[in-house]
């Protein structure tokens, strides 16, 4: 008898385009929502979208967070109860984007993706990241009713949080081998269908990397429909497994041990440049990857991550331990290999 089941659970609505925020109302009204939004938002929101916020938010009771936990979960859940808000609107970058999603779903209220910032893949995935303990990982929550991108402010936002997206989705491609890797080795479910669009996205950012410039609205609109195609194979997964392999295991253990260093897009980008040099050796396609990344203008070295060299060996001999999924890193690569590996590949 066959028993696999499972939703594949997707936004309804993704509006994407030039001014969109300008009419958030237009957007809810599509959704047909009932009682009032509570708004979670980065720190400080005028700066992040201008007068727009102050516009269609005026009067809505919000939060400011910078860090995604779960006592900011906590925070969100109780103050959306004593609001009786009706629904919830993350509006930043992908920490209050993961504590809407977790406390939406703690609250079953739904909420609406406003990405201020086209700077990681969590606009619209099933998944909250969220570090418990000394432990790392996202956790399943419902993907947002909608997501409202409007590409100018996205376009607006500081460049390297556009290239942080970029190096997340270029680090698909390791993602991606090591969940083929560890289908192989370790029978863990693969998906070919999240497997491929996963890997896809990547290839096709790359393939967009001349179109890609600061300030150019049109690079905004491609990277955002990059993070959304690789939300969705996070999906269609129903994990984060196209999107996050070992490079991951290394960012969120330099968000432990090394905490603010530097964006969640950068670090998995450098991550990958090393993870795929663990894969394919001297002559592989590391290169690729750096080049991918340096095309974009995203780090490739430890210096351009404003890392010290001792920290990006320490992250990436302890990497395994943050998370019990199965990857190129096996039970740890010894701090010769890791050495090696950074020194052959630039990045130290
Ligand atoms: N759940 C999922 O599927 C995924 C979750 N993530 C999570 O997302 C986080 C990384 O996202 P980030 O956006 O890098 O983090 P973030 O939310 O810390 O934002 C980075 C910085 O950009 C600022 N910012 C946002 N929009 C801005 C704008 N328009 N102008 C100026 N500043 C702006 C924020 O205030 C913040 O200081 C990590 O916690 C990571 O684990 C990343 C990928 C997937
Ligand atoms: O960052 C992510 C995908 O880009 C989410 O992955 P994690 O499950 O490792 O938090
Ligand atoms: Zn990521």
């Amino acid at each position: 008898m066959f028993d696999k089941s499972t939703w594949i659970k997707l936004p309804r609505n993704v509006l994407q385009g030039h001014g969109v925020l300008d009419d958030l109302s237009a957007a809810v009204d599509e959704l047909y929502l009932s009682g009032d939004p509570f708004l979670v938002t980065s720190p400080s929101p005028d700066r992040i979208a201008g007068d727009r916020v102050r516009d269609q938010f005026d009067g809505i009771t919000s939060i400011s967070l910078d860090r995604a936990s779960f006592e900011s979960v906590e925070r969100v859940v109780d103050a959306a109860r004593e609001a009786d808000a009706g629904y919830l609107i993350a509006l930043g970058g992908g920490k209050p984007i993961d504590v809407a999603k977790m406390a939406s779903d703690r609250l079953d209220c739904g909420f609406i993706s406003v990405p201020t910032a086209a700077s990681h893949d969590g606009i619209v995935s099933g998944r909250s990241s969220i570090p418990e303990g000394d432990t790392r990982h996202s956790v399943a929550a419902d993907p947002p009713l909608a997501v409202v991108a409007d590409t100018e402010l996205l376009a607006e936002a500081p460049w390297e949080l556009t290239t942080a997206g970029c190096a997340d989705i270029i680090s698909n491609y390791t993602a991606v081998k090591d969940w083929e890797l560890a289908h192989r080795l370790k029978n863990v479910e693969y998906s070919e269908y999240a497997g491929a669009l996963s890997q896809m996205t990547a290839e096709m950012l790359v393939g967009s990397a001349d179109s890609i410039k600061p300030g150019l609205e049109e690079s905004a609109w491609i990277v955002t429909k990059a993070l959304v195609s690789s939300g969705v194979a996070m999906s269609i997964a129903g994990s984060s497994r196209p999107a996050s392999g070992a490079e991951h295991l290394f960012s969120h253990q330099l968000d432990r041990i090394a905490p603010g260093s530097a964006l969640h897009g950068h670090q998995v980008g450098v991550g990958s440049i090393m993870t795929e040099y663990f894969h394919s050796g001297a002559r592989g396609e590391w290169t690729d990857i750096r080049d991918a990344l340096s095309t974009m203008g995203a780090p490739t070295t430890a210096d351009e991550l404003g890392i010290d060299d001792e920290t990006i060996i320490e992250a990436l001999t302890t990497a395994h331990e943050i998370r019990d999924r199965y990857t190129i890193l096996g039970n740890g690569v010894s701090e010769e290999a890791a050495i090696e590996a950074a020194t052959i590949t630039g990045v130290i």
